[in-house]
């Protein structure tokens, strides 16, 4: 479903060059949940942002669903973008629209009509268990209920893909826990592949099928969980010491 071939990204800054992705390939088939784990400044957010373009990789190809995306115009590329979905660590709502028009704004983009996108948004409203919030503004939402409107908004032109970068991070156990089963019900449902990015652990094992390792920038591991299973901590265990092995090998030539 998602293929990265050799990506790159260097930041360029004034009085700097910093390369956040080094010559990373990755491959993620049809309905997985994939993990992608690491310490700060791996390179993690920038590998997720780059399978929808968010960030262009300066070298290498991405390949989502058959299309390269690398290649295409802006005109294709937006509308390949409809179906990759995204959510973040800090939900990215527009604040001063409410939770109803928040939803709808990927839909206004796509130009459905009115009356479409007041049914469509208010049956993923229903299915995330937030439709009497539909007219509360953002500001008067907890966080695991502006996560979930985040979520419909993302799912709400149907994707095939769901990228989340860090989604549970600025959340409680007992909610992350509830948005890591709305994750799962939505990759079960709707077969949508699911790529999350996360320094929680509990997270990868809770969800993932797969699992990915990156250090400064390059990916270290990949790691699959057997067939219906999760990654488990022995399997997480097993990628850090193939790492810090790695590690040793790379230092003594
Ligand atoms: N827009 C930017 N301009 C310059 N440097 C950047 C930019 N975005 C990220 N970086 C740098 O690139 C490196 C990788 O960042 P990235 O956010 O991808 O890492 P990460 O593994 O997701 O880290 P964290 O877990 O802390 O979020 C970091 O050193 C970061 O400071």
């Amino acid at each position: 479903m998602i293929s990265l071939h050799q990506v790159s990204k260097t930041y360029v800054t004034s009085n700097s060059r910093f390369q956040a992705v080094d010559a990373v390939s990755l491959e993620v088939g049809a309905g997985e949940i994939h993990g992608i784990i690491g310490s700060s400044g791996a390179g993690k957010s920038t590998l997720l942002r780059m399978i929808n373009l968010l960030e262009r990789p300066d070298e290498g190809t991405v390949i989502v669903d058959g299309n390269d995306l690398t290649s295409m115009t802006d005109k294709h590329l937006r509308e390949a973008r409809r179906s990759m979905g995204m959510i973040f660590q800090s939900f990215n709502l527009v604040n001063n629209r409410t939770v109803s028009g928040n939803v709808a704004m990927p839909l206004e983009m796509a130009g459905l009509g009115k009356k479409e996108r007041a049914e469509r948004v208010r049956e993923y409203l229903d299915f995330m268990g937030i439709a009497d919030k539909a007219e509360e503004y953002p500001s008067r939402l907890s966080g695991g209920q502006q996560q979930r409107v985040a979520i419909a908004r993302a799912l709400v032109n149907h994707p095939k893909v769901l990228l989340c970068d860090e989604p549970t991070s600025s959340l409680d156990p007992q909610t992350t826990v509830g948005i890591l089963d709305v994750l799962k019900h939505i990759n079960r449902t709707f077969g949508v592949t699911v790529v999350i990015v996360t320094h929680e652990m509990n997270v990868v094992t809770n969800m993932c099928t797969t699992v990915s390792m990156m250090e400064n920038g390059g990916l270290i591991n990949t790691f699959k969980a057997e067939q219906g299973n999760t990654i488990s901590s022995e399997d997480i265990s097993r990628i850090t010491v193939g790492l810090s092995r790695d590690k040793v090998r790379d230092t003594h030539g």
